[in-house]
């Protein structure tokens, strides 16, 4: 049967960019990839992808390296980014494996080229292909040290034209502080932009947060773990955290 390339009327969004933490590909291990937690996504974004949904993704290294992290233990800053980028490249490599397994056809473009083994990021090609119904990964961050993938995830998002950045982590929205290690704080249902930024949340770096308000790209902060839970946003169900203008 041939892949729905354009949504149906029900959904919310015609194209989305997926920002996947990279912690959360450790799942049961210690370190790196657990391929479970791969597959698991894939079935996911094949909910997706069956109505009709485009989908760009960017991947977190966060389970491999962070260059702050690096950085603390002595290496040099610049150095620890790069070497943070190509663990997102990994995590890239993980995932399109993964969603070829579960027969979702998909294309992994890099910011750094790394030719023969992924294809140098092309917007006009990503377009092209994610109208074409494949899920496009978009890894190694911005190409550039002292940036984030959540800053990488709006960026992309802005230039693909997506409806929305859906931000997936391991907690179900936005907090008054991080729920991991103050249980008091309060989650919301909805916050502008600039609530974000005043009140310093730290679920998304300020400068992703300042890219999505000044191109207008909303953010939806939600909890990847729940069964079905991105065709449910997709259809118009209120999960997580919705971050827009006023
Ligand atoms: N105000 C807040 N509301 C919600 N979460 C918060 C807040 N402040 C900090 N956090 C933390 O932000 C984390 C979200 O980060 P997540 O691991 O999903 O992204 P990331 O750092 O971009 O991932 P990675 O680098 O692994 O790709 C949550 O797990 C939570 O602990
Ligand atoms: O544009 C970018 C994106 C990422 N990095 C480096 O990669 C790691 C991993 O990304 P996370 O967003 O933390 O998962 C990040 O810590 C940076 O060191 C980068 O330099 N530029």
């Amino acid at each position: 049967m041939p892949k729905p390339t354009q949504s149906t009327a029900q959904t919310r969004y015609n194209r989305v960019l997926l920002k996947l933490s990279g912690e959360a590909l450790i799942g049961e291990h210690e370190f790196g990839i657990d391929p479970k937690v791969l597959d698991r996504m894939a079935v996911e974004i094949d909910a997706l992808v069956g109505i009709g949904v485009q989908v760009g993704i960017v991947i977190g290294g966060g389970n491999l390296f962070r260059g702050a992290a690096l950085s603390e233990a002595g290496m040099d800053r610049v150095t620890g980014d790069h070497m943070g980028m190509l663990a997102t490249m990994m995590n890239g490599l993980a995932m399109r494996d993964a969603l070829e397994r579960s027969n979702i056809q998909s294309r992994v473009m890099s910011a750094i080229p790394m030719s023969g083994i992924v294809e140098h990021y092309d917007r006009r090609e990503a377009m092209r292909d994610l109208k074409g119904g494949d899920v496009v990964v978009f890894c190694a961050g911005t190409g550039n040290p002292f940036f984030t993938t959540d800053s990488a995830a709006c960026l992309r998002g802005i230039e693909i034209d997506a409806d929305v950045v859906l931000k997936a982590t391991k907690v179900d929205g936005v907090y008054s502080d991080d729920p991991v290690t103050n249980p008091d704080a309060f989650k919301y249902e909805r916050l502008t932009y600039d609530e974000v930024l005043e009140r310093r949340l730290g679920v998304m770096d300020l400068t992703a947060i300042c890219l999505c308000r000044d191109h207008n790209l909303p953010v939806r902060v939600f909890n990847m773990n729940k069964p079905g839970v991105l065709k449910q946003i997709a259809l118009g169900g209120d999960e997580g955290t919705l971050i827009e203008e006023a």
